[in-house]
């Protein structure tokens, strides 16, 4: 392991680079007040990553145990207060510009004055708003974000008041339902006092499920979730005659049959998702892809309609469901498939080890969401190859890989009739 100088002299080295290119481009180096570091060409991406990652683990250090676990244990209080900043939306009372007193965000929202500024300057502990002088609060790059984009703001509140609270009753969940794989057996349905799954109970509530869909929107917005990975990231171009098929199962409106069907000439595409899904994906559906993008409502639970494709394709569906039910939706494939049909997953893949690197987080992120709101999992290389193979003995595991520069990878196997 690196001294604590030689890490320092890592971070030394890549915060040169950073600052030296927003330089050359005649921006400021970046503040908590305006970033300059946001879409940045690969290389520098890059090094930002690593500055990320080798800060935190230089903070870790330096934490020392104690001061490390103490930091972990008072992150709850974090989300608290940023809770509060989404529940009461304080930052569309603070102006773009300049600044506003705590007693007249008080006035404006007829919150009590003395807990504003308590749940405010607990927020700005991680840089959500500022203070340019006593009594006076001001955005940072955070809090306009917030300001200004009803998504980020969505992304927070599905988060905070619709997953924080049912991460709580996770363990509850367990010793109710203990090994459960059901989804409506997880903390979300102890917290919301339902036997629905996730989804059906969110659509319950209109609100709830458009700031889902918001949230999520956000979420995978920018480079991490970069569709040109999985369109440059596998050879779509060997299926791209007359009669390639891809079928798109659960592929929601069509963006990545969309996608798919831009980067081809000849490749046909067939998006499966639940009646009212793809009735919305229809409509939306660019006039001069008609010809080659198809929507077909189809239950995965069902034995898959569309024989023969060259590709069943996954993305982002799978890591909703525990291995008893992916295993059906895996077998529903079966009497559809010809030899040498494949299916491709494209989700995050867990390393098989621990991994500490800030930028590996948001594999184990969603691994802990599915285990609170589905019962579900995000899943190691080993874990798909043992799954294809409990499955029936004619999928081979091809393999997983991560295409360069992706965060997503792709998940391949094969179907063999046996001999
Ligand atoms: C997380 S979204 C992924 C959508 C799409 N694959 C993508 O990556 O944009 C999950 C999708 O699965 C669909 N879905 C859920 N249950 C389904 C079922 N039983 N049969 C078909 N689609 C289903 C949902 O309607 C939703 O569009």
């Amino acid at each position: 392991m690196a001294s604590l100088t030689e890490i320092a002299e890592g971070i030394l080295a890549n915060a040169k680079r950073l600052d030296e290119y927003t330089a050359s481009k005649g921006l400021r180096y970046s503040t908590f007040e305006k970033d300059t570091l946001s879409n940045l060409p690969d290389d520098f991406e890059d090094c930002r990553k690593s500055l990320v990652d080798s800060t935190q683990e230089l903070k870790q250090l330096a934490h020392g145990p104690v001061g490390l676990l103490l930091e972990t244990l008072f992150l709850f209080n974090d989300l608290l207060s940023l809770r509060f900043i989404y529940h009461y939306n304080i930052p569309q009372y603070v102006p773009a510009d300049g600044s506003i007193s705590y007693a007249d965000i008080a006035r404006a929202s007829k919150l009590d004055e003395a807990l504003l500024r308590r749940f405010i300057q607990a927020a700005m502990v991680n840089r959500v708003f500022s203070e340019p002088q006593i009594n006076y609060v001001q955005h940072t790059a955070i809090s306009r974000l917030l300001k200004e984009d009803p998504e980020a703001m969505d992304a927070v509140g599905f988060l905070l008041e619709d997953l924080a609270p049912a991460s709580t009753k996770v363990l509850e969940a367990f010793e109710k339902w203990p090994g459960s794989g059901e989804p409506n057996e997880t903390g979300f349905n102890i917290e919301n006092d339902t036997g629905d799954p996730f989804y059906l109970e969110l659509a319950k509530t209109p609100e709830r499920s458009r700031r889902f869909g918001g949230g999520m929107r956000f979420m995978t917005r920018g480079s991490l979730y970069d569709i040109g990975h999985l369109i440059n990231g596998y050879d779509w171009a060997a299926l791209d005659k007359a009669d390639g098929l891809v079928v798109d199962i659960g592929g929601g409106h069509g963006g990545v049959s969309r996608a798919l069907a831009t980067s081809t000439v000849k490749l046909q595409l067939i998006v499966q998702d639940l009646p009212g899904t793809v009735k919305e994906g229809e409509s939306l559906l660019p006039e001069n892809l008609k010809g080659r993008v198809k929507f077909m409502p189809h239950d995965f639970f069902t034995e898959q309609p569309v024989k023969g494709a060259d590709v069943y394709f996954f993305r982002f569906i799978l890591h909703n469901w525990s291995d008893s039910y992916c295993t059906k939706i895996l077998k529903n494939l079966l009497p559809a498939m010809k030899d040498g049909s494949k299916v491709v997953i494209y989700e995050f893949l867990i390393s098989e080890m621990a991994n500490t690197a800030w930028s590996q987080k948001q594999g184990r992120n969603l691994d802990m969401i599915g285990a609170t709101g589905w019962n579900s999992l995000e899943r190691t290389a080993s874990d798909w190859e043992n799954l294809f193979a409990s499955v029936d003995p004619r999928y081979r595991f091809i393999g997983a890989r991560t295409p360069e520069k992706s965060s997503v990878s792709l998940i391949e196997a094969v179907y063999r009739q046996l001999d």
